[in-house]
């Protein structure tokens, strides 16, 4: 569990600084949030973590996205090659970038700075049958458990796990309806870029699917391995292992917050480890949100996923914590607050 005591003293430690109380708004809740999980009363995300985890979806076949299904491949290429999104934003925090391809429908075998697990040429199309064997499940669940036991192991302080699949915000729409018992036309959105005609085709998408898998889902796990994703799996995997391990999970955009949901239904109490970056311009997202009682820290408009929004926010949350471990208390700078 989050430190409940050094919570209570990092927001006293606040009350002393020379600002009036709550006058750095969401910076002082980052920053004592953050000195609970950490458990000390100087919290600190230098050494961040951020991995990638990647995959094809069978469901890509149904022409549910703008884009074809090989840029998932194209991506892990350009991820390889330092020029995406997220090789920026990793160089410029000085953080650690690891991209986990777990199946896609062409191979990257040969990029040697991408890690490996071929669960398959991607998942299985969940319109017509479960998207992953239990094996599939479990292996991706692991996955994402081991990079975050290596994550503790290198010292990391925060982590972000991301993601990359072609037609992953179908599967995380289906996910999500399963496990709010929601309508596909309240969650569905654009994706990689829709329009309203293409949004309607996969909310017809994501219905047929529901029809074929709604009465077979009891649990959590199986809703994940009904319409889910390798990558989405190995999020949950993550997101859950983190938790358990004490370290704050920064979460992204839509695909990540049902993936954080997903576990929060696996493993009650996970959520207590999660910081909300961003709110996605996916629409689906803020009701995820609301379901897991979160408030994003912005909202960018952004909606390219590969844990992109989580990253932006890490400047926010290293000041925040500058700003609580380094700012002056009103009785050593002597300023005196007794009004005349
Ligand atoms: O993170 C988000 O909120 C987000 C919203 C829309 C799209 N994406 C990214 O776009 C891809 C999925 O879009 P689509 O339309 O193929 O389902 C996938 O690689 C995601 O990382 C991500
Ligand atoms: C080009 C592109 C880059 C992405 N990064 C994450 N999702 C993506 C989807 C597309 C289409």
């Amino acid at each position: 569990m989050p430190n409940e005591q050094i919570r209570q003293a990092a927001l006293q430690h606040q009350m002393q600084l020379t600002k009036p109380p709550g006058a750095l708004g969401r910076l002082e809740e980052i920053a004592v949030q953050l000195a609970a999980l950490q458990h000390t009363l100087h919290p600190c995300v230098d050494q961040v973590q951020i991995t990638i985890f990647a995959a094809d979806h069978g469901v890509a076949t149904e022409n549910i996205s703008a884009f074809p299904q090989s840029v998932t491949t194209e991506m892990i290429k350009n991820f390889a090659a330092g020029g995406a999104a997220i090789n920026v934003l990793a160089r410029t925090l000085g953080a650690q970038l690891e991209i986990i391809n777990l199946g896609t429908l062409h191979s990257t075998d040969t990029l040697s700075n991408i890690k490996h697990y071929h669960l398959g040429a991607g998942t299985a199309n969940f319109v017509h049958t479960a998207a992953m064997s239990e094996d599939q499940l479990a292996a991706a669940l692991n996955t994402g458990r081991a990079s975050v036991e290596q994550a503790q192991a290198n010292n990391r302080q925060l982590l972000i796990a991301g993601e990359m699949g072609i037609g992953n915000t179908t599967s995380a729409t289906a996910l999500a309806c399963l496990l709010l018992n929601a309508p596909p036309a309240q969650l569905a959105g654009a994706g990689s870029g829709l329009d309203s005609k293409g949004i309607s085709h996969k909310i017809n998408v994501i219905e047929r699917a529901l029809t074929l898998h709604r009465c077979h889902t009891h649990s959590p796990l199986e809703a994940l391995r009904r319409v889910g994703g390798f990558e989405i799996a190995a999020l949950t995997g993550a997101y859950i292992r983190g938790a358990q391990l004490g370290l704050p999970l920064l979460i992204d955009g839509f695909i990540s917050t049902v993936a954080a949901l997903t576990a929060e239904r696996i493993c009650l109490g996970s959520r207590n480890w999660f910081i909300y970056a961003h709110q996605s311009a996916e629409s689906g997202h803020a009701h995820v949100l609301k379901a897991l009682q979160a408030t994003p820290l912005f909202d960018l408009a952004m909606r390219l996923g590969e844990g992109s929004g989580a990253a932006v926010a890490v400047n926010l949350l290293r000041m925040a914590c500058r700003l609580h471990n380094e700012m002056a208390t009103f009785s050593a700078a002597h300023v005196s607050t007794k009004t005349q």
